[in-house]
């Protein structure tokens, strides 16, 4: 991959569920750099969006990333292709301590011998993950010691570490206090300095917050698209979320 920021554009993807389309034909771009949240009412397809972007499910249609192909790729190739995911739960290792996990991560594309060798000292990119992810001075905890948001800030630092250009995260902020929301917001941004994010997201004080531009999903297809103010005030987000007082996405910011 170039050291340019590459974008990720999507063409009319279809995942089927037993004859049941869960993405029923859905286009899109984000522009390099971008943080694009994407929302939508339970079911709406988004995280079988993002499913398919990781070659976790069969799609047809087109997903690029930069000048890549990722459709019909192996999740391992995706991977390599500098493009990652978090999941709802954290997926960290509990038993191991912040280092040993971003060590792994950072060490994922390596052969077995480099892993075996004896590190002296931090690597320079799990140190500046460390850094990045705010985590410095909790290197030796365990990760399973960690509070909820600092386990979703390490999941991040694994994708940093792994070079990932196109971070994919599933409801980031579910479950963090409002301190661990604003920090994720923080890390949001420093992230997008030099990569493209792409947000699932319930949490809609979070999104008008740290949202750049937003796709607006409903059973399967793209509702609306633009800026939070865009998508805010077009009529049919507004019939689709009438009635959600739980994802109040019309009312004002
Ligand atoms: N593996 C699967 N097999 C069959 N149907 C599935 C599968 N995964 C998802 N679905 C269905 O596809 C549709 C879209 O689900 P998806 O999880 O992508 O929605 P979502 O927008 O992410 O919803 P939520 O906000 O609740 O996470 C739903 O109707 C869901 O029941």
């Amino acid at each position: 991959m170039s050291d340019e920021l590459a974008g990720l554009r999507i063409r009319d993807l279809r995942v089927v569920f037993d004859g049941f389309p869960a993405v029923d034909g859905v286009s899109l771009d984000v522009r390099p750099g971008d943080i694009r949240f994407l929302i939508g009412p339970n079911g709406a397809g988004k995280t079988t969006l993002v499913d398919a972007v990781t070659g976790l499910v069969k799609a047809t249609g087109s997903v690029c990333f930069g000048e890549q192909e990722l459709l019909g790729r192996p999740v391992h190739r995706i991977a390599r292709l500098g493009v990652g995911r978090t999941f709802q739960t954290a997926t960290v290792f509990e038993e191991l301590t912040v280092l040993q996990n971003l060590d792994i991560a950072a060490g994922a594309g390596r052969g077995a011998l480099t892993l075996l060798r004896r590190r002296r000292g931090v690597p320079e990119s799990v140190a500046r993950a460390l850094e990045t992810i705010g985590l410095t001075g909790q290197r030796d905890r365990l990760a399973g010691t960690l509070a909820h948001g600092q386990k979703q800030w390490l999941e991040i630092g694994m994708l940093l570490v792994q070079d990932v250009q196109l971070l994919l995260l599933d409801e980031p902020v579910a479950g963090m206090s409002q301190d661990e929301r604003d920090a994720t917001g923080e890390l949001l941004g420093v992230v997008a300095r030099d990569r493209t994010v792409v947000v699932i997201e319930h949490d809609m004080d979070f999104l008008r917050r740290y949202a750049r531009t937003v796709t607006v999903m409903h059973v399967g297809k793209v509702l609306s698209e633009g800026t939070v103010a865009e998508v805010q005030a077009d009529p049919k987000v507004q019939e689709v979320y009438l009635g959600h007082a739980a994802e109040p996405a019309v009312q004002e910011a």
